[in-house]
């Protein structure tokens, strides 16, 4: 089957009504099970699901390509999905695909949600993950777009999210705050073991196979969307960050909360400034040139990751 963009009309079952498949503005409520679940089953009932989607991946800025390698890809776009927001950031395409990837059934989110895009509505923002887990996913590919701060990092490297700090969610900006529903996960979370051990090896032996330099560090997400000053990368820098972004950690705690195995990796676009009197402008189109530029690297890097999970 080739790739079908699915444009049917549907009911979403959560308030409003649809005309021509694009959902009305509707009322869903992030921290409602009750509304996750229509959520799902308007999803089940647009797509033909053939096989239980068992890896999720979500695609950062400019990183979209890793959805279009997907074959016999079903594709529905965000706006006949009722609950999920727009995606307005540039280098997201706003799809959920679903199709074959390194042999195995995925779902894909081609494009993600931004705190800083939706007045820091964290679990809103981290719906997808648990939508995701509702249909079946067991195991989180995550990718970002990030500035580089370890000095032996280059422009295009990948590099393997080993941990990260979540400054939002440090600052009570977490997408578990508020009244927790136990049909979620557990309402304390230990995100001991964020990024899966054995996952991370498998990524080094693709990344060695391949022939890919693959770095391994600390992933910082900070809220944006201003890119940082040098003082503030001095500062990232000093408490362990290799890798500068603004998004993932909010996804992967609550992947974490449902169970879900999480492998995570960012591209380094940009280097970030940590001297005021030799800084350089950071703009998002050439974080978005560094994601195209690497866009078949990260699509065969991430396609040969799932064909071993
Ligand atoms: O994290 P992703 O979605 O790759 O996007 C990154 O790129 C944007 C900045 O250029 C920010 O949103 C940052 O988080
Ligand atoms: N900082 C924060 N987010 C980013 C960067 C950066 O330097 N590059 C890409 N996303």
């Amino acid at each position: 089957m080739s790739n079908t963009a699915l444009t049917n009309g549907h009911t979403n079952g959560i308030n409003g009504t649809t005309q021509n498949g694009v959902h009305d503005k509707v009322d869903f409520d992030p921290r409602s099970y009750d509304d996750l679940i229509m959520l799902t089953e308007s999803v089940r009932r647009q797509v033909d699901l053939k096989e239980v989607p068992t890896i999720g991946i979500i695609c950062g800025s400019g990183l979209g390509k890793i959805g279009d390698c997907i074959k016999d890809a079903q594709i529905l776009p965000f706006k006949q999905i009722p609950g999920f927001p727009t995606t307005h950031v540039i280098g997201h395409k706003g799809n959920l695909i679903f199709g074959y990837l390194g042999g195995k059934f995925v779902v894909c989110l081609q494009g993600r949600f931004h705190p800083y895009e939706h007045g820091m509505d964290l679990a809103l923002c981290a719906t997808p993950v648990r939508l995701m887990h509702q249909l079946g996913v067991k195991n989180l590919i995550v990718s970002n777009a990030a500035g580089g701060v370890n000095p032996k990092f280059n422009y295009g490297d990948l590099m393997l999210i080993k941990d990260h700090i979540f400054m939002p969610g440090l600052c009570g900006f977490s997408p578990l705050v508020g009244v927790n529903d136990p049909r979620f996960g557990p309402r304390f979370v230990s995100i001991h073991d964020a990024y899966d051990r054995q996952l991370r090896q498998l990524a080094q032996n693709v990344a060695k196979d391949l022939k890919i330099v693959l770095h391994e560090g600390t992933y910082v997400m900070s809220g944006g969307p201003q890119y940082e000053t040098p003082a503030e990368v001095v500062f990232f820098k000093t408490v362990g960050a290799d890798a500068l972004g603004m998004s993932t950690c909010h996804e992967v705690t609550v992947a974490r909360q449902c169970g879900i195995r999480v492998f995570g990796f960012s591209l380094i676009t940009n280097i970030a400034n940590t001297d005021a009197d030799n800084s350089v402008e950071v703009t998002h189109e050439e974080v978005l040139e560094a994601a195209r530029e690497a866009g078949d690297h990260a699509c065969t890097f991430v396609t040969e990751i799932i064909s071993r999970v």
